[in-house]
């Protein structure tokens, strides 16, 4: 009897529905309770396994189930708790759990940052004199729970020592030997309990190996599974990577482990494994369907590599699963009515990829023939896909024709700026907001009756203008010197333009967690991208109709928009970069013509889309600098454009920040409490930056005080005449009356630091 396996390495915790999100929703604003949260996240959690059990997969995961990250999960494990949540040790509780992760009056939130290359977000843990013990064995808890419940016999995922230690804060590196030797005994005592409780596979995930890690981790990484595999004999280790190939390919698969999960979708795992072999004595787990992606596997060519993986382990030691957790995709495609019924056949979500997970697994074990009919279908789906690919040959093109001064602005900074100020008269320090402004369940819900067809074009379009209006007021009388028309008409900043450029589709209920309860629904790029006609210049011109003061044209750039779609593989992905950019170009001029003279291009995805494997850095960052200068370059001189990002470490990307050639930079990093600020110290940046001055993600409201230190701290490193005072970016999460209380704070704080720094300049 063949031992091939089928597994799954995470599944979505949100829910057909968004179930999740309203629950949590709900209890943060006091509209359930505790019990009545944990008995609605329990149902999800269960039929999410259930669902997996019917699909037919072998090694169902337990534990990847959370409340709002893995990564704080795992941090609530082990007790590390930061000492301003006045935490007193044992079981950490649901209000803790979430004030590390939300903040709260006199706590602010810890940080959160970008999962790898994802648009999913962690939050960083704090380990600053954290003393760790085991405080509750939530993978026990998962797996009796799937067992009793179920009879599911599951899979416990917990997140590596390795990796988790390498997402962590407050230690220097000498320090992380001893911290790998204290946390190996309580890892070790969470596998123990799992022996004991009947568990016969833990996946231990490991990302962090598929990124460039120095020789110091490695030889930590195989102490440690050496001492796992010795205390615990009886359970079979899985050392879980993903999103890339392993850097040190050798090393990792011989860790004293049963089994080691590769990605075989992203970085060619497969020329390693062709070059270096496989250990005989142990299982490959293969990431063969894309876990990152919505588009339905080729059975047939999926089929071949697993065929050709099969002769390089012995027997048939192999699992068969997706080549990532399935967090990163959508729960179901059965629910999607509008879609194009040939890029609905061309789809797969989570759910489907499970299928196609059991079907391959058939295959490769009973033969090509027992899954014949399952192979015809996907090949036929894919070539009718392939046939309505909308291919563009004017942008086609425009594309080959490009050259590198079509990417370079009219005048160089240091001679624009001169005729931006003279154009703006701003103050010095001036202040501004990143683009959105506080969607309401009012917003929200009137969108939605709009798309349902309960309220007419007229009567939505009514309603944006005014709260564009109404917001204009608000933020004159805040006295905010460059105003945002607030992205009232968005659902997102992404999907947005995803209904507007040609080459997109949409779904209905593709939701993806980005951050907590936070979803985002990828647009699908499937087609070459182009534009007919504006897409922001109504708004803009109307909310600029009520003001003296300038109005920032607010787009999203090429590189968030391509990072944050599903993009089919039909193109070469730089190519549909520079179709959104030369799509952007033409909005840009549009927002020109009609007196729109600052424009803001976020690009939020840049630092995350950065390649996991060095190698591929350059190209990756030339093409993205290229790309966005591409859509700005015919900006005229005085026109000031604006770019953003958000939560990033910028070091390894600071040049191509340079190279983006924005005339204003604005960088969310209030949650990095300043430590982005040292980013600019050595550097010699000329152009002008606003960095985050108080957490938006917070219901707290911050004291003057705090954000002048904020401003303070700034103005060590960077020159007041290139300093910009804005919030964090995201203020469509946020209420009304804690938006312009925060706003009107930071305008003080503002107004005092430039009246400290124009008496400076007097003396
Ligand atoms: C800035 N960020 C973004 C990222 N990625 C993006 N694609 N977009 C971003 O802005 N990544 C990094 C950061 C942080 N991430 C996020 C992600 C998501 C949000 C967010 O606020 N998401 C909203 C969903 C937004 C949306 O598209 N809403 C739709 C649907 C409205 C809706 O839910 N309607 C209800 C009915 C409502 C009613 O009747 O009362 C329904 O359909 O059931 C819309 O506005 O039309 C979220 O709530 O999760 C922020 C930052
Ligand atoms: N303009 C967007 C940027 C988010 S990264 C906003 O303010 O929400
Ligand atoms: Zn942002």
């Amino acid at each position: 009897m063949s031992t091939i396996k089928s597994s799954n390495l995470g599944y979505p915790r949100i829910g057909e529905n968004r179930e999740w999100k309203r629950a949590l929703e709900s209890f943060w604003n006091g509209n359930i309770s505790e019990e009545e949260l944990i008995e609605k996240t329990d149902e999800i959690r269960l039929n999410n396994l259930k669902k997996q059990k019917e699909q037919g997969i072998d090694l169902i995961p337990v534990g990847d189930f959370s409340l709002y990250d893995h990564v704080l999960d795992t941090s609530a494990t082990f007790g590390i708790v930061p000492e301003r949540y006045n935490y007193t040790g044992g079981k950490v509780d649901v209000d803790t759990y979430f004030a590390i992760a939300r903040g709260v009056d006199d706590a602010i939130a810890s940080e959160m940052t970008k999962w790898f290359n994802t648009n999913y977000h962690y939050i960083v843990p704090e380990l600053n004199n954290a003393k760790p013990t085991l405080v509750e064995n939530r993978a026990l808890y998962f797996y009796k729970e799937a067992k009793e419940k179920l009879g599911i016999d599951g899979k416990s995922v917990i997140l590596g020592p390795i990796t988790y230690l390498q997402l962590s804060k407050g230690y220097e590196d000498s320090e992380f030997d001893q911290l790998v030797d204290t946390f190996t005994p309580l890892y070790v005592q969470i596998l123990q309990e799992l022996a004991e409780a009947g568990a016969t596979w833990v996946q231990i995930d490991e990302p962090i190996f598929a990124t460039n890690i120095s020789e110091d981790v490695l030889a930590a990484t195989q102490k440690v599974y050496e001492t796992f595999t010795k205390e615990v004999p009886g359970i079979n280790l899985i050392f879980q990577t993903y999103f890339e190939k392993v850097s040190n390919y050798e090393a990792i698969v011989n860790l004293p482990v049963k089994a080691i999960g590769l990605d075989f979708v992203h970085g060619d795992s497969l020329e390693l494994l062709k070059t270096y072999g496989f250990p005989k004595d142990k299982v490959l787990a293969a990431g063969i369907v894309d876990g990152r992606n919505v588009w339905r596997a080729n059975l047939e060519e999926k089929l071949t590599v697993l065929e050709t993986i099969k002769q390089f382990v012995k027997e048939d030691q192999l699992i068969v699963q997706p080549s990532s957790s399935l967090l990163h995709v959508p729960v179901t495609k059965t629910l999607e009515q509008k879609i194009d019924p040939v890029i609905l056949g061309g789809l797969s979500f989570a759910d489907e990829k499970l299928q196609e997970i059991v079907i391959l697994t058939k295959g490769l074990q009973e033969g090509r023939t027992a899954v014949e009919a399952n192979i015809k279908q996907a090949t036929e789906e894919l070539n009718n896909l392939q046939a309505t690919y909308r291919s563009n040959d004017q942008v086609r093109k425009d594309i080959a024709n490009l050259t590198a001064e079509d990417a370079v602005r009219h005048l160089p900074f240091a001679e624009r700026i001169k005729l931006q100020d003279e154009r703006f008269n701003l103050p010095l320090l001036p202040t501004t907001s990143i683009g959105s402004l506080p969607q309401t369940p009012e917003v929200r819900s009137t969108r939605t009756k709009w798309r349902k067809g309960e309220i007419t074009d007229q009567q939505y379009e009514q309603f944006v203008n005014d709260n564009i209006k109404r917001w204009i007021e608000i933020q004159e009388e805040l006295d905010i010197d460059v105003l945002v028309h607030g992205e009232f008409e968005r659902n997102d900043m992404v999907e947005y333009f995803g209904e507007k450029f040609n080459g997109f589709s949409v779904t209905e209920y593709g939701w993806v967690q980005s951050y907590g309860s936070r979803c985002v629904k990828p647009p699908l790029i499937f087609g070459d991208v182009s534009w007919d006609k504006p897409i922001t210049v109504k708004e803009s011109v109307f909310a600029q109709s009520y003001t003296e003061r300038p109005v920032k044209g607010m787009l999203t750039g090429p590189v968030t928009i391509l990072n944050w779609s599903f993009v089919h593989d039909t193109t070469p992905r730089y190519d549909i970069m520079k179709q959104i950019a030369l799509a952007l170009q033409k909005e840009i001029e549009a927002l020109e013509e009609n007196g729109i003279k600052i424009v803001q291009v976020d690009e939020p995805a840049l630092r995350e889309g950065l390649p996991l494997d060095h190698a591929k850095w350059d190209e990756y960052l030339e093409a993205s600098a290229y790309a966005f200068r591409l859509a700005t370059a015919t900006a005229e001189a005085d026109t000031q454009i604006h770019t953003h990002m958000c939560y990033s470490n910028f070091e390894d990307i600071f040049d191509c920040i340079d190279a983006l050639d924005a005339d204003v930079i604005s960088i969310e990093t209030s949650r990095s409490h300043g430590e982005l600020v040292s980013t600019f110290e050595d550097n010699t940046y000329t152009k002008e930056i606003g960095l985050g001055v108080y957490d938006i993600h917070s219901p707290r409201i911050p004291a003057v005080e705090e954000i002048k230190q904020n401003i303070h701290r700034a103005l060590q490193t960077i020159p007041p005449k290139q300093f910009w005072v804005n919030p964090d970016c995201g203020l469509k999460t946020r209420k009304e009356d804690e938006t312009i209380a925060a706003l009107k704070v930071m305008v003080q704080a503002a107004k005092e630091a430039r009246e400290e720094q124009v008496a400076l300049q007097n003396k």
